[in-house]
């Protein structure tokens, strides 16, 4: 008997196919809104620095095909089928959901790819995406979140230790942990995404044993409210003019590909302040396809599929 299909969504945020796409992509970030030139050039002119646009819609499209394959070699009960689904570009995550219920699926289950828990990243992912089942009759059971997977923080350890046994005074080298800065307005109503970020930081820490160890923020956006700091850049010189670090090492664990905010905002801006004040910049691999990393979000999965339990 063929093995039951269940639906597997796999959302992201998405990011320009093209260039003609940024003011679109722009918009809808900005809840319809349409950026200033100004705002639209200086991201363009971001998107040209890391080479015209960014691998993130080839990457997220392979670590979804991956999370499939993988999912399906670790249980042999039903028969997962992924469907990509964008926060702010097609195919958006409304789409994913309508065209799993046009292939005649019944269930699903969804994760998301950013391992910390938000109500303005992995809540709304996931509202978005129980709206649409809703409207088809469709149950989708949604992971949360994944900070503190151990599959996800060896992969971390390994790749900081990596970096951190090319250094040779390990007492002037920090760790500087960050995830994607949010508006700080998130705090008032207990938001556990702050909390999420440290306890990554703090597994990392007891697996590396890496003594010097910060917590940053990065990527905020252009909005008159205040965001969660410290910026990973501000860190940087504080910690050098306070510490006298010589040795940085950025992990920016919020994200799990190459793309903009690693590639522009580490590689390029974190790098240019530690260029000024004279220190070592170091910035292991994203996750990407990495197999330890794709082989714990499809234990994930596959746990949440099961322990909710089959009918
Ligand atoms: C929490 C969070 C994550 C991590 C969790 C998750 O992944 O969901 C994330 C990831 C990403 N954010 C990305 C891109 C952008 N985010 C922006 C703006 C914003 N992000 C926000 C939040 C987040 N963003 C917020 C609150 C804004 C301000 C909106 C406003 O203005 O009210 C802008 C506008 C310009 C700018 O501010 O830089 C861009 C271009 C890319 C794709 C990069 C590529 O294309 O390679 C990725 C993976
Ligand atoms: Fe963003």
């Amino acid at each position: 008997m063929a093995k039951k299909k269940v639906g597997l969504l796999v959302m992201a945020y998405g990011t320009p196919y093209q260039e003609a796409d940024i003011e679109r992509y722009y918009t809808h970030i900005r809840h319809g809104r349409k950026p200033t030139q100004e705002m639209l050039d200086d991201l363009t002119e971001r998107y040209q620095a890391i080479g015209g646009i960014s691998p993130l819609a080839r990457i997220t499209e392979e670590q979804a095909q991956s999370l499939q394959a993988r999912a399906n070699e670790i249980q042999d009960d039903v028969e997962f089928v992924y469907y990509l689904g964008l926060k702010h570009i097609e195919p958006f995550i409304e789409d994913a959901v309508q065209q799993m219920a046009e292939d005649g699926m019944k269930e699903a289950i969804s994760i998301v790819l950013a391992p910390h828990y938000s109500t303005f990243s992995v809540k709304s992912y996931n509202g978005r995406a129980q709206e649409e089942a809703d409207k088809h009759g469709m149950t989708i059971q949604s992971v949360e979140s994944w900070y503190d997977a151990e599959g996800f923080i060896n992969y971390w350890a390994d790749a900081i230790t990596a970096e951190y046994e090319k250094i040779e005074n390990k007492d002037k080298a920090v760790l500087v942990v960050s995830a994607h800065s949010l508006p700080e307005k998130i705090l008032q109503n207990g938001d556990p995404y702050p909390q999420q970020l440290e306890r990554t930081a703090e597994l990392i820490q007891e697996k590396t044993g890496i003594s010097n160890v910060e917590i940053g923020w990065q990527s905020e956006g252009n909005t008159p409210d205040p965001w969660l700091g410290p910026d990973v850049q501000d860190l940087t010189r504080d910690l050098f003019e306070q510490k006298g670090y010589e040795s940085f090492i950025y992990a920016p664990v919020g994200f799990v590909a190459d793309h903009l905010e690693v590639l522009y905002d580490n590689d390029y801006e974190c790098k240019v302040v530690c260029e000024e004040i004279g220190v070592a910049y170091y910035r292991p691999p994203m996750p990407n396809v990495n197999p330890t990393f794709i082989d714990t979000l499809a234990g994930i999965v596959v746990d949440k599929f099961q322990s909710d339990g089959e009918s």
